[in-house]
């Protein structure tokens, strides 16, 4: 599905005396299949724009396209219930969320709210676990006797169970350790190809953005400055004018290349692609000696 924000605005109690302007002139367009970055500073608005993907909040002014269904100020709370079970939020710490007496129950919760009957829903819980990589035994457990890397996965398993169309991650790795996180995000990446979702992820992590996103949007101070590539981000100003940080290989690329007064010929966000583009230029000097 795809997503478009047409000149959105959004201020929290509005009208009332503690009105606070959280967006303004917001212009998006996610492409249906795509995997987006959403960057910013914190308070740049990354969480109110995605409370507006899902109908949990209404833009003030202007207007959100989530595939055909438009919402404005006025939209009805009808056309927002369907829209939630069409995009699934997995929020930061979404293992606070857990609740039921067994994994089972907590991950059938959700596609039940959503109108499915209870043999699919337990189907679909079987299948989750095991996509997700969590022994079948888990089900019977109380998601509370579970270590906290495999409560955030069943967590997980309860939004993907009611099979979303589009996938919102709220800083999914949030205090896990390095290899925790890489393994989340690669599972994230997994599902997007194999479920063919829509991804959005929001993150303050740049590493995260440049390596798994097709395109960034960056946020400043409540409004959309700029939607482009990872490359484009990182390799002109934009990044560095928002105050973002560039990826840890682009940042040794720059140096290297100032030091060796040439160029590696393309931009490298991620280690893998440093180390190609370093061995190429090792390689081409060795020829050329
Ligand atoms: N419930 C609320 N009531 C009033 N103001 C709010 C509320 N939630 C957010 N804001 C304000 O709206 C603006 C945007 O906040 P938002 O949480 O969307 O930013 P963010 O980019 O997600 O920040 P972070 O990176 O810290 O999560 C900020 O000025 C914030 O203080």
């Amino acid at each position: 599905m795809d997503i478009v924000f047409q000149q959105v605005g959004y201020r929290y109690a509005a009208d009332t005396p503690f009105e606070t302007k959280a967006l303004e002139d917001v212009n998006i367009h996610i492409q249906s299949g795509s995997f987006t970055a959403l960057v910013g500073h914190t308070g740049s608005g990354k969480s109110t724009i995605l409370l507006h993907m899902n109908g949990l909040l209404k833009p003030t002014t202007g207007s959100v396209l989530i595939g055909d269904t438009k919402v404005e100020r006025h939209t009805k709370g009808k056309v927002l219930r369907e829209l939630r079970s069409k995009v699934g939020i997995v929020f930061q710490f979404p293992e606070h969320q857990l609740f039921e007496e067994t994994v089972e129950k907590d991950i059938m919760f959700g596609p039940m709210n959503f109108g499915m009957d209870e043999e699919r829903a337990r189907q679909k819980a079987h299948e989750l676990v095991a996509l997700l990589g969590l022994p079948e035994d888990v089900l019977q457990k109380s998601p509370f006797d579970l270590s906290g890397g495999q409560m955030r996965r069943v967590a997980i398993a309860g939004v993907l169970a009611f099979e979303p169309e589009v996938l919102i991650l709220d800083e999914p790795t949030a205090g896990l350790d390095p290899r925790g996180q890489k393994e989340i995000m690669n599972l994230f990446l997994r599902l997007h190809k194999e479920q063919n979702l829509t991804t959005i992820l929001v993150t303050h992590s740049m590493e995260d953005a440049a390596r798994y996103a097709d395109d960034i949007v960056v946020m400043n101070a409540g409004t959309t400055v700029a939607q482009a590539s990872p490359e484009e981000v990182f390799s002109t100003n934009i990044a560095l004018d928002n105050g973002l940080e560039l990826p840890q290989a682009y940042q040794f690329q720059r140096q290297l290349e100032e030091k060796l007064g040439r160029s590696l010929g393309e931009v490298c966000l991620t280690e893998e692609q440093f180390v190609r583009a370093y061995s190429r230029l090792l390689k081409e000097g060795i020829s050329h000696a």
